[in-house]
């Protein structure tokens, strides 16, 4: 018998890492996920948007609009920051990030100062706002790559079914 030849590719399966995070993120708008393999690619962080731990989840707002310290804004942790910040206590250096969203101006200043080196994104959503250029002006001054994935498949679905596996 031969191998299996449908196999998902690396991208696909760490970019598949982030998304599932993101389906634990409680935003009703954007559910976001990020995930940061080491050069051997091991995963040694993964996160979500969410709160900060402590933070009620049905106690803050998840509005958009408004008086903005009603909205999520102020409150919600990025996915690539806690995915930087849940990491399993490895130096980050040299590592590379997956995540749904190009990273905002914020996220760019932990990725560089945590030491990734690649960021690898899907959707690019806002691309052409000040946050966006504002991070691309610091990934490029900092020699940080960054690219859209490469994925050769649209969905990839899981079952829970135990006939399944
Ligand atoms: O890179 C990101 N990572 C990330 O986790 N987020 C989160 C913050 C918010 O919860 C949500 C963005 O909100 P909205 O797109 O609905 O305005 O996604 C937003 C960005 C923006 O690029
Ligand atoms: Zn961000």
């Amino acid at each position: 018998m031969s191998k299996r030849t449908n196999y998902i590719s690396w991208d696909e399966y760490f970019m598949g890492v982030a998304l599932l995070s993101a389906k634990r993120s409680k935003d009703p708008a954007t559910q976001v996920g990020a995930c940061i393999v080491n050069n051997k690619n091991k995963i040694v962080g993964a996160g979500y948007n969410g709160l900060p731990a402590g933070c009620d989840d049905n106690e803050f707002p998840w509005d958009k609009q408004g008086d903005f310290l009603e909205t999520k804004y102020p409150y919600v942790c990025h996915a690539e920051l806690n995915a930087i910040l849940n990491n399993i206590g490895m130096d980050l250096h040299g590592c590379r990030i997956y995540t749904a969203l190009f990273p905002c101006n914020e996220c760019a200043k932990a990725i560089i100062q945590s030491g990734i080196t690649e960021v690898i994104y899907l959707s690019d959503k806002y691309n052409g706002s000040d946050t966006s250029l504002a991070s691309r002006r610091m990934l490029d001054t900092a020699g940080v790559q960054y690219r859209k994935v490469e994925v050769h498949i649209s969905k990839i679905e899981l079952s829970f079914e135990e006939k399944d596996v």
